[in-house]
């Protein structure tokens, strides 16, 4: 057995208390062994976590990590808009060298703000998925398939793609990966393609996720076309299920709360998106009541823009807070919660949480800072005062992914570089 130990640092332990302690992990089984105060056991490699929060490592529950290569692409427009006149134009460019190149850009920039999973949303899965077999990290991964606008041939073969891509994927990179059924969203794909394809997903055991509710204009078409709310049209369809996970839910009433909640269902909450695409504010306090499970994304790059899940820890208490018109809304330990629990519990992931027995997938964050200091309540820190840039160490299924601000799993400087030249081509193909 090799052991890793991560000592002297402030450990964040899953009932919210703060514990001075040495962490020790079994690399081979990428498992916590211990948590203990001077540990005598050293491992065989040491992350020092002096002066320092040890935390577990965010779980991003929904992103379409590529779009990294469109961050400032197109902003400032609504969702409907800002798809159609700019993102799948470009997108139709996208070739599989670009989404392997914007994939670890966005991988980079996770390791680099203490996000050890994360699901995504996107095509040439295949190619996502070898880049996070090197990068080291643990991902959900599907691929998105959209029906409108398509005949009925290429709009088969998509969802049928989504399906075989869930199929084949499931367990990849030493079970670091696992896979969803990826419909886009309720109103993006017909109805006779859900009919047909969801009880396809149910028996090849993969979950299902997709966009729902994120904006008003979506709503009104399916409650116009088939009489009741978008999740009441997704129960019908047996999307509902507690495996299954939505993104966004921002304009869902009592009665879909309800239906959550009895379901078991989960959303991933991802309020930078919402505000910057103006798509509204999801009622998050009043889904937590209920007792859905909430977890945080931070969604695409180009509309957020970044994949910082502190960032979107902030963002969820601040607009929380507003939706409920309550302070005392959506509060620190909950953000903290949600961006790791709460995703984790959602993508059917173990991690998310510090104890023996665990997945040793965590962060290590510098509290020698101006920003951090000082030290009342280190949960309050991480919610609404830490930074990407305070994370030092990053480790994922045992492994060092990045030791003081070095990512070791990719050349930093080569991954920016191929972005870069990425996307000046991309300007070029698509007329910029
Ligand atoms: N463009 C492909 C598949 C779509 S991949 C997933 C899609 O979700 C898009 N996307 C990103 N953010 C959002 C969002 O907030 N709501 C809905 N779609 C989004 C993203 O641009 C991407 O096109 C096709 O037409 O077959
Ligand atoms: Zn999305």
């Amino acid at each position: 057995m090799t052991t890793l130990s991560i000592t002297d640092g402030r450990v964040l332990r899953p009932n919210g208390t703060i514990e001075r302690a040495d962490v020790l992990v079994d690399q081979e089984s990428g498992e916590i062994l211990e948590i203990a105060p001077d540990l005598s056991e050293t491992g065989d490699e040491t992350l020092d976590a002096a002066n320092s929060l040890v935390t577990p490592g965010f779980v991003n529950g929904h992103c379409h990590v590529a779009m990294t290569l469109l961050r400032g692409y197109a902003d400032d427009k609504p969702l409907e808009t800002w798809l159609r006149e700019d993102i799948w134009p470009v997108e139709g460019a996208f070739t599989a060298e670009d989404i392997r190149a914007g994939t670890e850009l966005g991988l980079l920039e996770m390791i680099k703000s203490g996000t050890t999973a994360f699901a995504d949303m996107y095509f040439e899965v295949p190619e996502i998925a070898d880049a996070v077999e090197t990068a080291g990290l643990r991902a959900l991964l599907g691929h998105a398939t959209v029906t409108v606008a398509k005949d009925s041939e290429a709009a088969l073969a998509d969802t049928q793609e989504s399906l075989d891509v869930a199929r084949e994927l499931d367990g990849a990179a030493d079970g670091r990966i696992s896979t969803a059924f990826m419909p886009h969203s309720l109103t993006t794909v017909g109805s006779e393609y859900l009919e047909e394809f969801v009880p396809k997903a149910r028996e090849t055991g993969v979950p299902i996720h997709y966009h729902a509710n994120e904006t008003r204009e979506e709503v009104t078409p399916i409650v116009e076309e088939h009489g009741v709310r978008p999740l009441a049209y997704a129960a019908e369809r047996g999307m509902l299920e507690p495996e299954d996970f939505l993104a966004h839910g921002v304009h869902v009433d009592e009665s879909e709360i309800g239906l959550l909640a009895e379901a078991g269902t989960s959303v991933i909450h991802c309020p930078a998106s919402n505000m910057k695409l103006a798509s509204g504010m999801a009622p998050v306090q009043r889904m937590l009541e209920a007792g859905v499970t909430v977890g945080l994304g931070t969604d695409g790059a180009a509309s957020n823009n970044d994949l910082s899940m502190l960032d979107e820890a902030r963002d969820a208490a601040m607009l929380g807070k507003l939706a409920a018109e309550d302070a005392s809304a959506v509060p620190a330990e909950t953000v903290v919660e949600m961006a790791t629990q709460g995703s984790a519990e959602a993508l059917g992931f173990d991690s998310g949480r510090l104890e023996a027995g665990a997945p040793a997938d965590l962060a290590v964050i510098d509290l020698e800072k101006p920003h951090l200091t000082p030290h009342h309540d280190l949960v309050s820190h991480l919610a609404y005062a830490a930074a990407a840039a305070d994370v030092r160490h990053t480790v994922c299924d045992g492994r060092v992914l990045m030791r003081d601000r070095e990512v070791l799993t990719l050349d930093e400087t080569a991954v920016r570089e191929r972005a870069l030249e990425r996307a000046s081509s991309l300007d070029a193909r698509v007329g910029e």
